[in-house]
């Protein structure tokens, strides 16, 4: 993946439960949503796939909550359905043991501490009261787990939603918007955290507005606009099937390597010319037939940022109308 390098955690063995298998997914069949005249979510169709983090992007109100929401059987579908491991989440005993979720962090019982609060979750999915312990330690919030969460931070409370999202060890997990509030240390924190999970194979759905991070952090992406799926790719093929690539060349006569090349394929920028619609490979050989000397020859990729903002551009709802 351009410019990301990514951290390879090694499973910790804890985690890992015997018979967990691959493939496991999320499923989205026809999946709508329809307040009033509004389609928050219009025929929507997909599949999360285990073992990788699937990246859920789309402009504001584009439905990547309400689809969550769904999913979690907190919204029900107008049409359509959404499935975990073929089964609705509705009809899981304790959910908290197959699904864990981050949606709306802030939406905690202010008066009780962190560790009350994950205690409650703990009894009510029958998970034992040690796993409280585990989880606050591990989104460092075992130093401040007595406070009353009424005084937390807004990255305070994105930890404790974590924390109830992995209290019951989960095959499948979804987080919206994980990272929103998070200092910079909590954003690799969530990101190693997120890549860690998919390597263990379970099965990681992740929305963002955060490229960048979702570059580094994201194997897959589904890409959707006013509720409709507008990409579902792999990230390096999202990137690569954008039209915001180009070849970048310098050489002596960049007019006279424009002639050997297909009409309107170039542009001169100061000291090199870009040239689009061909291949680096195509150009450096057209160059060679010519007997022209190239002083530079690289293909560049555009940033996600650059290829989602040329995919979402139309479906975006809400936009000030400059880049
Ligand atoms: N309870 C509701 N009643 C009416 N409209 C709703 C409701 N929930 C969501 N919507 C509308 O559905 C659309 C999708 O909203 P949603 O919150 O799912 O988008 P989103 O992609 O998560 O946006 P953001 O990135 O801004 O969080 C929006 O137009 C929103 O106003």
């Amino acid at each position: 993946m351009p410019g990301s390098q990514r951290e390879t955690v090694p499973p910790e063995d804890d985690f890992r439960r015997p018979g967990r298998e691959a493939g496991r997914v999320i499923t989205a069949a026809n999946l709508t949503k329809r307040y009033g005249r509004t389609f928050a979510v219009n025929g929507l169709s997909f599949t999360v796939k285990s073992g990788r983090v699937t990246g859920f992007l789309g402009p504001n109100g584009a439905g990547k909550s309400t689809t969550m929401r769904m999913i979690l059987g907190l919204d029900r579908p107008t049409a359509g359905d959404a499935h975990i491991d073929g089964r609705p989440y509705r009809e899981f005993e304790q959910p908290l043991r197959k699904v864990g979720a981050l949606l709306d962090a802030r939406s905690v019982h202010g008066g009780r501490s962190a560790r009350n609060h994950l205690l409650c979750l703990a009894y009510s999915n029958g998970l034992p009261a040690s796993r409280v312990g585990e989880v606050l330690e591990e989104v460092g919030l075992a130093s401040v787990a007595d406070r009353r969460l009424g005084g937390f931070s807004l990255g305070m409370f994105q930890r404790l939603g974590i924390a109830g999202a992995l209290l019951g060890d989960p095959e499948v997990l979804l987080f919206d918007e994980p990272v929103n509030g998070l200092d910079p240390e909590g954003i690799v924190w969530v990101r190693t955290l997120m890549r860690r999970l998919a390597a263990e194979g379970r099965t990681v759905l992740v929305s963002s507005h955060l490229m960048s991070e979702m570059a580094q952090t994201a194997d897959h992406l589904i890409v959707i606009g006013r509720g409709r799926l507008l990409a579902d790719a792999g990230v390096s093929d999202f990137i690569r099937r954008s039209s915001q690539g180009y070849v970048r060349v310098r050489c002596a006569d960049t007019a006279l390597l424009a002639s050997h090349l297909p009409e309107g394929s170039t542009t001169a920028h100061g000291d090199h010319v870009r040239i689009t619609g061909i291949s680096a490979r195509a150009a450096g050989e057209a160059a060679a037939a010519a007997g022209i000397a190239l002083h530079e020859l690289v293909e560049v990729q555009p940033s996600l940022e650059a290829a989602y903002m040329e995919l979402t551009q139309a479906s975006a709802e809400f936009t000030t109308g400059r880049p």
